[in-house]
């Protein structure tokens, strides 16, 4: 590669410009209410803010969620609830998701600028690891019910989770998988990445050979925030 292809390279994966795009085109138009609960989640609970999606990836599903409409949707890893609001805002008040995650306490602590939003109503939360609720709306005939999917769990069931969400998607809904890229990890050599995303490193890349291998959707991997792909099913 030549030294300006390099300096090219090296300023489009800078932080400076993550930066501007943030300043300029990202917080201006976040919702207050999210601003707050990523203050809660960093400054009061003191996680990191990667726990979260980050803000632009927020504006991007957003935009994606009112483009599609979604009518039925699931989440599984909800937390403190800040992609779940992002979710819930973007849809039409008849619209519902059914939100996993075993911790109530987490999403307790988001609920309030969930009900502040006006949005609540759009929400079901169900406290439980989300493989028994997919096994069970199987077992329930409630294939094809969904049109859309967001997957920001434990990574390690990524792959069982998608064996299910593949049926559970109703065809032309979309299944996105967070933090497709790991922090860059997916691209580095196994020397060169840090002890604490080695483990889950293993599992996002399974993941990743497993979609890019399934002709039953279509696919595109974004980078934005941590990294998102997009399965919209086609089979
Ligand atoms: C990174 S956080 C989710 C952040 C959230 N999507 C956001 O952007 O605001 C991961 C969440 O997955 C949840 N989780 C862990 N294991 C799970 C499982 N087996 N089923 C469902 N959720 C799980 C954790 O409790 C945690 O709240």
């Amino acid at each position: 590669m030549g030294s300006d292809e390099a300096l090219m390279k090296c300023i489009l994966q800078s932080e400076a410009l993550q930066e501007y795009i943030l300043e300029t085109s990202v917080y201006p138009r976040e919702n207050e209410l999210l601003k707050e609960i990523r203050k809660v989640t960093i400054e009061k609970l003191g996680y990191k803010s990667e726990m979260l999606i980050s803000a632009d990836e927020g504006l991007f599903l957003s935009m994606l969620l009112k483009i599609m409409n979604p009518k039925k949707t699931l989440e599984l890893g909800v937390f403190t609830g800040f992609s779940l609001l992002t979710t819930a805002l973007a849809l039409q008040d008849d619209a519902k998701i059914t939100a996993v995650d075993p911790s109530r306490e987490f999403y307790e602590h988001g609920l309030p600028f969930i009900q502040k939003a006006g949005v609540e109503h759009k929400i079901n939360f169900i406290e439980s690891q989300a493989m028994p609720v997919l096994d069970e709306m199987l077992a329930n005939g409630q294939e094809m019910e969904f049109d859309f999917a967001f997957v920001d769990a434990d990574k390690p069931n990524y792959i069982k989770y998608h064996e299910r969400l593949i049926k559970l998607i109703k065809i032309g809904g979309v299944i996105a998988y967070d933090n497709t890229l790991w922090f860059g990890s997916v691209a580095q050599e196994e020397s060169d990445i840090p002890e604490r995303l080695k483990r889950q490193r293993g599992a996002i890349l399974e993941l990743n050979n497993h979609l890019a291998s399934d002709s039953r959707i279509e696919l595109s991997q974004v980078s934005i925030g941590d990294g998102v792909t997009l399965c919209r099913r086609i089979l």
